[in-house]
């Protein structure tokens, strides 16, 4: 971590859920820091609460305890309308299923993130195309999903999770439907979109090799995320 103040940060992030008539503890007192264009990564086995934990990064559920820092705004007294307001402009995130609206274009998959946090004009469309440039699919722009290969859906995805030159972005599994090198392309293009954006990335995987491409690693295990060399 660097002297920076952080652009997203979580203390004691508790979450349990109930199982049965038993409680299933699946984080217990998380804490994490990321800096502003610092890229990070955790791993952890099936089940060690990986996602549970992006989840709550994003703001899409709530801990049992902890705080939640998005900047300087104290996201964990926000309410869920609240946070569903601001995450658009402050998180892109990328999921490993893509989550692309199968009846629209690439183009307007991509002007769909700036739809939802206000109006669509030229500068708008000129960012979604730029964008769309820069991740090779400047031509495929009027191409639906389904016309998309798993690799150009996910890069779509990427264009879109940058559009609104978010502070952050959370990469939940996102080469987990690619082959290998495919895969390996995308995480390089969003390692290197990423930088000269200057968004922080947090990355979920399971790939070793991809997780050692953070600049900082760290494993969930057992509750707790722990630094990994
Ligand atoms: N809504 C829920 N209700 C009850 N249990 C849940 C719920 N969501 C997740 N869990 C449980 O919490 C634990 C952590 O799940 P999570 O999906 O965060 O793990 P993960 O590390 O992302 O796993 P994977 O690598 O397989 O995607 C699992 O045991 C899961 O069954």
């Amino acid at each position: 971590m660097s002297d920076v103040a952080p652009v997203l940060r979580a203390a004691g992030l508790t979450k349990t859920y109930p199982s049965g008539d038993k409680t299933l503890g699946v984080l217990s007192g998380v804490d994490l820091a990321v800096a502003a264009g610092e890229t990070l990564s955790i791993r952890g086995e099936s089940g060690s609460g990986k996602s549970t934990l992006l989840n709550l990064l994003a703001g899409l559920d709530r801990p049992d305890a902890g705080e939640l820092f998005w900047g300087a705004d104290a996201a964990h007294r926000l309410s869920l309308g609240e946070l569903t307001a601001r995450r658009g402009r402050f998180l892109g995130m990328v999921f490993q299923a893509y989550y692309l609206i199968p009846e629209i274009d690439a183009s307007a998959n991509v002007l769909m993130a700036a739809r939802l946090v206000g109006r669509v004009g030229d500068a708008e469309r000129e960012r979604a195309s730029t964008l769309l440039r820069r991740v090779g699919l400047g031509e495929r722009g009027h191409h639906l999903p389904s016309q998309l290969s798993g690799g150009e859906r996910q890069r779509v995805a990427v264009a879109r999770a940058l559009m609104n030159r978010p502070q952050v972005i959370l990469a939940d599994e996102p080469t987990g439907n690619l082959d290998e090198r495919t895969g390996d392309e995308v995480i390089s293009l969003l390692l290197e979109v990423c930088a000269e954006e200057r968004t922080a990335l947090v990355l979920v995987t399971h790939n070793p090799a991809h997780a050692a491409r953070a600049a900082r690693r760290f494993a969930l295990h057992n509750g707790e995320l722990g630094a990994v060399a």
